[in-house]
């Protein structure tokens, strides 16, 4: 368990937050623009001096009560950084040969070419930073984090600086590197699309305080959190490849709540996959549609209608049956009005015509 107690104030801002982060896993720092992300990563890492206590398991880089502050350098931690910084000097093995000796002894634990390989950098070692693309650039600071052997892996929006094909180019490598590390990483961003693709764990703050917290499944899947934009809300599935239909050029996926229908994904049958439904790509019918053109009907219990301005945000379980317990959530964004003409109420069965379910 991460232990975190930090509070900061400024002159028209307060970062007030107690709570604990998993050790496992990715856990995404999000919120609006100035709610203290940044903020909160450089406390967690010394870098900014908040009040408070931090602790890594046993290890407590910070207890003001007891008089204790370790500085940075000496937290096992790496720090990314949106533009990180690599030596211009040096090429790349040698960049990462520095982060390595930094590290001393930490350092030698470290399987450089395992991840050098990790993140596909290994054509690279000879080059300088500047003949690099941004995309590769930002692997190689990776790489270069992640020599130094650290306890926690900090990345404050990564990926924001590049554009969509090399963001794309270098998701599926912090992909693997979660999956594959067993070190806690926390991780800042503003895009919905990388926290539902990396993140386990969600930490939403709002104005310097904790608005939510926990599970990344269950967190999307709260009606009242619009946080994210009317848009952004919807849910992520974890489900498994099912089938094919390669004349069609369809895959389907089977999860907790019955089987999905989504294009061709270019995975074996049972291979893991998650999966992104979109609120507003979600409709309500009270009875199943005798013929539609949308693939996906899955019945469904509502449990929460959340109602902000002309729309309503809807909880449903789905399930094979309304009493299947093990049913998994997805939520609808339909209006207010529809919302009212259907009667919709906790209990309720009906169908959602899921119009859209894309690959994360
Ligand atoms: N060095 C600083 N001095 C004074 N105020 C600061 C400083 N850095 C940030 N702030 C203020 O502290 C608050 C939190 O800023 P912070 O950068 O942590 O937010 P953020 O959530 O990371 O924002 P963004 O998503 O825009 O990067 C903001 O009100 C910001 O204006």
């Amino acid at each position: 368990m991460i232990d975190l107690s930090l509070r900061l104030a400024r002159r028209d801002f307060t970062l007030d937050v107690a709570l604990p982060l998993p050790m496992q896993g990715v856990t995404a720092l999000f919120g609006p623009s100035g709610c203290g992300k940044t903020t909160l990563l450089r406390a967690l890492a010394g870098l900014e001096r908040a009040a408070g206590r931090v602790a890594l398991g046993d290890e407590v880089w910070q207890d003001d009560a007891a008089g204790r502050f370790v500085p940075p350098h000496q937290r096992s931690l790496g720090y990314v950084i949106q533009e990180s910084a690599l030596f211009p000097h040096l090429d790349v093995a040698a960049n990462l040969a520095y982060g390595r000796r930094r590290a001393g002894a930490d350092g030698a634990r470290v399987d450089l070419p395992a991840l050098v390989d990790l993140l596909g950098i290994g054509a690279l070692m000879a080059r300088r930073p500047a003949t690099l693309s941004g995309g590769e650039r930002q692997r190689v600071a990776i790489a270069r984090a992640l020599a130094t052997g650290p306890q926690l892996l900090l990345m404050d929006e990564p990926l924001a600086a590049l554009d969509a094909p090399r963001k794309a180019e270098i998701l599926p490598y912090l992909e693997r590197l979660s999956r594959t590390l067993a070190l806690p990483v926390v991780y800042v961003t503003h895009a919905i699309d990388e926290v539902a693709r990396l993140a386990d764990h969600l930490l939403l703050l709002d104005a310097g305080r904790v608005r939510a917290a926990g599970p990344l499944h269950a967190l999307l899947a709260r009606p009242d959190l619009a946080w994210a934009g009317p848009d952004e809300a919807g849910v992520v599935i974890d489900a498994t490849v099912a089938a094919h239909d390669e004349a069609y050029g369809l895959s389907q996926v089977r999860f907790a709540g019955g089987t999905l229908w989504l294009g061709r994904v270019a995975r074996e049958i049972g291979a893991p996959v998650r999966v992104r439904v979109p609120a507003r790509d979600v409709s309500l019918v009270v009875e199943r549609p005798a013929r539609t053109s949308i693939l996906n009907v899955l019945p469904g219990v509502v449990t929460d209608v959340h109602a902000q301005g002309q729309t309503a945000t809807v909880r449903l379980v789905c399930g094979q049956s309304a009493a299947d317990t093990s049913a998994a959530p997805l939520l609808a964004r339909v209006t207010r009005r529809s919302a009212e003409a259907l009667q919709l109420h906790p209990g309720q069965v009906l169908f959602a015509q899921i119009k859209s379910v894309s690959l994360m």
